[in-house]
């Protein structure tokens, strides 16, 4: 297999367990370079867990996760550098301007001044928040907060973008258009998308969907073969009807 055609990111037999109980068990999937991927699952299902371990927030502890076919357990840095993250809970400071929150977060990853300068440019004028430069986050809204957010993930170039309910608490333009923006960015810049979301209409019938529950992976294919697998046209009817049951992987 070449590296062009490749996935991305390789999944491999994760397991996870907090002290009482087990979050994550067997879960294998791929990330096909360039797609938008949704996962799926709901409460509790293992979906913050799975990136807190690719994000490296947690250690591995049963499992491997490669990227480019390099271990995130033995290389954890050299993996990290290529990866962006989005987390659900903001992670902004409020008092800083936007320009010295993303400035902070470039310097983090050894990003030099001159560069990073354009770097800030070019990825606020890309979400269109060019203009909030100087502006505290404290007084931006929470659409363009994520806006923001989404910028400062993508200051250092990575191959992947994690995004865990970046959409919450948003109203539905604000939804749209980060999703739509997000979608452009596998496009236009080849950047793969893991789309965490509760939200099914963000899905698209030819988005590749992992789908969890109860800890373990349920299904793994497109939303239309998600559809097909809960006999259904319909995504929503197909999730609950595929985690209406205690489910094994398909
Ligand atoms: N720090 C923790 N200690 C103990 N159990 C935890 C901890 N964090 C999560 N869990 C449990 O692990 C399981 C998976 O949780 P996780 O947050 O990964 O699910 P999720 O799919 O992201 O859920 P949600 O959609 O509600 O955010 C759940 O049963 C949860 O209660």
């Amino acid at each position: 297999m070449n590296q062009a055609t490749s996935p991305l990111l390789q999944v491999q037999d994760i397991g996870f367990s907090y002290p009482s109980k087990r979050a994550l068990d067997n879960v294998s999937f791929n990330l096909e370079r360039g797609a938008f991927h949704a996962l799926l699952g709901p409460n509790g299902a293992g979906k913050s867990t799975l990136f807190a371990l690719i994000s490296r927030l947690f250690k591995l502890q049963d499992g491997d996760i490669l990227l480019d076919g390099v271990s995130l357990r033995r290389s954890p840095a050299a993996v990290l550098g290529r990866i962006g993250m989005v987390f659900q809970q903001s992670s902004l400071d409020l008092d800083l301007s936007v320009a010295e929150n993303l400035h902070y977060h470039a310097a983090l990853h050894g990003i030099g001044r001159t560069e990073r300068k354009n770097r800030i440019e070019e990825e606020l004028r890309r979400v269109d928040m060019l203009d909030a430069l100087d502006r505290k986050v404290r007084a931006l809204n929470g659409g363009h907060r994520r806006r923001v957010e989404i910028a400062r993930a993508l200051l250092h170039h990575p191959d992947l973008l994690l995004l865990d309910e970046a959409t919450v608490g948003l109203d539905p333009r604000a939804r749209i258009e980060i999703n739509q923006h997000v979608r452009s960015l596998c496009v236009q810049q080849g950047v793969t998308v893991l789309w965490s979301t509760h939200l099914i209409e963000e899905i698209h019938n030819d988005d590749p969907v992992t789908l969890l529950h109860q800890s373990r992976l349920l299904a793994n294919g497109s939303a239309r073969q998600l559809c097909e697998l809960a006999g259904t046209d319909d995504l929503v009817t197909a999730f609950h009807s595929l985690t209406a049951k205690k489910g094994a992987a398909a």
